[in-house]
């Protein structure tokens, strides 16, 4: 379902970055592991449709990614990737509800109420929904971000270090809550982090070197 080959990135200060190809198959639950500065933002940007790598290949569903127009790409990402960023990216003057519809709408499909409660209730957030960003607990928030991310019941979730600031209980709880969320949702899950804490619990190791 996702297929990297040949992925080159050259900043603009002439920094190179080179990775080893990578296959994703529908189901899997990946770990994108590496040291500090090694790469793994970059890669997760580049495979999220964020970034542009300089040179390389990239398909996701039978789609050529990096040939599509940026306003095709939106739509694209939109509908087939989630994204659980390390920090909420939410809109401030929306309420949690509208960030929701946001998503969809944002993505060229009708908004749905339904599924907005949905799966706000599976993250227990759902009385929550009329509250603003400002409103919200630290953790209700990490939650809200990972509603965004699968409202759409996205192909492929990715999570950039979603543990790093956490404590052991939650860390464990916040990766328990994505490997949920995959599984209902039917997302292949790609975890980004250098928290050897959480290892164990992926079944398959993208290492960068
Ligand atoms: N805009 C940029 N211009 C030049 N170099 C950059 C830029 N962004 C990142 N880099 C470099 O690319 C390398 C990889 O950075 P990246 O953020 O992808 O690493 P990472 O593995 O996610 O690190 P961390 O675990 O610390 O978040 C680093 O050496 C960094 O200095």
């Amino acid at each position: 379902m996702l297929r990297a080959k040949s992925l080159k990135h050259i900043y603009t200060n002439g920094f190179s970055l080179s990775f080893k190809d990578w296959e994703i198959e529908q189901g899997d639950s990946w770990l994108l592991s590496g040291d500090s500065g090694s790469g793994k933002t970059t890669l997760l940007h580049i495979l999220t449709g964020i970034l542009k790598p300089t040179e390389g290949e990239l398909i996701i569903k039978d789609t050529p990614v990096l040939k599509l127009s940026s306003r095709e790409l939106d739509k694209f990402r939109g509908q087939n990737i989630g994204i659980i960023f390390q920090r909420p990216h939410l809109i401030k003057s929306l309420n949690i509800k509208e960030n929701l519809q946001l998503a969809q709408s944002f993505a060229g499909l009708p908004v749905d109420n339904k599924r907005i409660d949905a799966v706000l209730d599976s993250l227990n957030i759902l009385s929550k929904k009329n509250n603003y960003t400002d409103e919200m607990s630290q953790g209700q928030l990490q939650r809200v971000s990972i509603a965004r991310a699968v409202i759409n019941k996205p192909a492929l979730l990715f999570a950039d270090e979603p543990t790093s600031s956490l404590d052991d209980k939650n860390a464990t709880a916040v990766i328990d809550l994505l490997k949920e969320q995959s599984s209902i949702n039917g997302s292949t899950l790609i975890v980004a982090t250098h928290d050897k804490r959480v290892k164990d619990v992926f079944t398959k190791i993208y290492n960068i070197i």
